[in-house]
């Protein structure tokens, strides 16, 4: 057992909160900007069904790019690894996640890795379904079945703030197009990609689904294995090479958990064989990822030897 108490995690909690000063709620999908800046929470999820949990637990939080990993496992599951890995690569950036530069400059018509945001877009883009509404109900069904609540859905109001505003994505998305990477029509592929963004849920949701990762894709409470081992450990390589943006290796070095973080401000850990972790703090540092939650988890690594390195 790591950490035992409610107690014990809030005051690492507290001990993390004073860093959220530091860092900037993402206002550029403009409902993210409405979040609190001092909001911090964490759950930890235990195989044996215990959960600890401290913060502003019912706090919501869109995914945001944490949903990348889990469309990825969608993905693979439906279409196999060869169709996908024929159209989106494995290699870290080294760039932020929502650059277009490489597009070009690497001369590929497949983009780098699934959790950049053209790599994103190509995965979501091969989300299987007849209908945009098909398509996130698939996904949807998907991510209740991993957190084991039929609760989850996605919010209404973020997902049209970043349609509204999602300029960047588009011109991603008709590279990828021009390039015959995709072939859908971009407003319906931003469409489907700004409602995966936006599903909804709180920490504690979160970090069962993290359990999901940690465990090579059996749901302990279920017993079930709702994600084939294989695509399991791909996805949580991906966490490790390219989870946390372009400031991934720092976090493997100084955390080493595998984890995916979000512009909401979620960040989700899955240590293998152990927990899995679900954060909530809005302030973001100048990578994107949130500052109290990175603190966070370095405390808690530090405190329960969790590195996996
Ligand atoms: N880093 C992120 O969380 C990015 C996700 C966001 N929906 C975007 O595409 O811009």
């Amino acid at each position: 057992m790591l950490c035992e108490s409610n107690e014990e995690l809030i005051a690492l909690v507290e001990e993390a909160r004073p860093f959220t000063k530091l860092g900037k709620v993402a206002d550029y999908i403009p409902a993210l900007g409405k979040a609190n800046a001092n909001d911090l929470s964490i759950a930890i999820h235990y195989p044996n069904g215990d959960c600890v949990a401290a913060g502003d637990v019912d706090r919501k939080i869109t995914l945001q790019s944490i949903s990348k990993v889990i469309s990825l496992a969608l993905v693979l599951m439906d279409r196999g690894c060869d169709y996908v890995f024929e159209r989106v690569g494995m290699e870290p950036t080294g760039d932020p996640f929502n650059s277009i530069a490489k597009l070009e400059s690497r001369g590929v018509t497949k983009p780098l890795n699934p959790m950049i945001n053209a790599g994103a877009l190509v995965v979501t883009h091969m989300i299987p379904g007849n209908s945009i509404e098909e398509r996130v109900q698939r996904l949807v069904a998907f991510i209740q079945e991993l957190a084991d609540s039929e609760k989850v859905a996605f919010n209404e109001e973020v997902a049209h703030s970043e349609f509204e505003t999602a300029h960047l994505n588009r011109a991603l998305c008709y590279f990828l197009k021009q390039h015959g990477v995709i072939n859908e029509d971009v407003d319906q592929l931003i469409d489907l990609y700004s409602k995966q963004c936006a599903i909804e849920m709180d920490c504690r949701d979160l970090a069962d689904i993290g359990l999901v990762f940690a465990m090579d894709g059996v749901h302990p409470r279920t017993g079930k294995q709702i994600i084939p081992f294989d695509v399991a450990r791909i996805c949580k390589t991906f966490m490790v090479t390219c989870g946390m943006y372009n400031a991934s290796g720092e976090f493997a070095i100084k955390i080493g958990i595998p984890a995916k973080s979000g512009v909401s401000g979620g960040i989700m850990g899955s240590v293998p064989g152990k927990v899995g972790i679900g954060i909530f703090g809005p302030a973001l540092d100048e990578k994107g990822n949130s500052i109290g939650g990175i603190k966070l988890l370095e405390l808690l690594a530090k405190k329960y030897s969790l590195s996996m390195f």
